[in-house]
């Protein structure tokens, strides 16, 4: 299978100078993250391009698949909202660029209408919150949060996984209001909360910082940043999966 090339839209630097590929100078060197992007495609397109992102985007998807997924997310941004919290933290102490607490700060506060906007999606759609059994999938997913929530784990290593986090909802929404896209109206405007472009500058900053961090970590912990890289994929394939009535 040929994977659908990716758009050279997280060349910042090119994106700015309005250029497309004009000299060689314009082009920026590949980071950490594109690196390893590249190198676990196959798991990267599995979460960005799941059949359950696709049965929103061919507008197949079962409803019933929807609600169970709005329902269990729910109770995922809970508790990302601590996750997000322990990165702010981990910024706030180990830092370098004051930038960083600003950038972490205002994901925070898109979490606190996302809270919200979760609350009354969930009315509209009659998915009582307050009876969500948590799936197993999504008990994991909470259980690997908290294990990144402890003070040992390293700043580049929380950084790499809130960007992996935030970007794989960010590509996967984001195709779903691509041209030709079949998306229900009655889902749009969940689509556009992860895949309009003001997210996807967000998660271009996350990828700066996750990158400036990275560039700098000892071997030991650029392993460890590359293994919860992967596991936060799994992890959200499982999430999908769950969603769109797997196992
Ligand atoms: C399972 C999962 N992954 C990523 C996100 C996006 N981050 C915050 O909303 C999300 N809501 N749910």
């Amino acid at each position: 299978m040929r994977l659908p090339s990716r758009t050279p839209r997280t060349n910042t630097f090119q994106r700015k100078r309005g250029g497309q590929g004009k000299k060689m100078d314009t082009v920026e060197k590949d980071g950490v993250i594109d690196r390893w992007v590249k190198k676990h495609l196959v798991l990267y397109t599995g979460a960005t391009r799941h059949p359950f992102i696709l049965s929103i985007r061919d507008g197949t998807i079962d409803f019933s698949s929807f609600k169970r997924w709005l329902g269990q997310d729910y109770i995922f941004v809970r508790e990302f909202v601590p996750f997000t919290a322990s990165a702010l933290l981990k910024a706030s102490k180990n830092s370098d660029d004051n930038s960083d607490m600003e950038v972490i700060l205002s994901g925070l506060a898109s979490l606190n209408d996302e809270i919200s906007w979760f609350k009354q999606e969930a009315a509209n759609w009659d998915v009582p919150l307050s009876d969500v059994v948590v799936h197993k999938s999504n008990q994991n997913y909470c259980r690997f949060l908290e294990s990144l929530m402890l003070p040992a784990v390293e700043y580049s290593v929380v950084f790499t996984a809130l960007w992996a986090i935030e970007t794989v909802y960010q590509e996967s929404f984001s195709h779903c209001l691509e041209d030709g896209s079949k998306t229900p109206p009655e889902l749009l405007e969940s689509c556009k909360r992860w895949g309009s472009e003001g997210f996807g500058e967000f998660c271009r900053s996350l990828k700066k910082v996750a990158n400036r961090c990275l560039e700098k970590a000892p071997d030991e912990e650029l392993k460890k940043a590359e293994m919860t890289f992967l596991r936060v994929l799994e992890l959200e394939i499982e999430f999908w999966d769950m969603s769109h009535g797997g196992p």
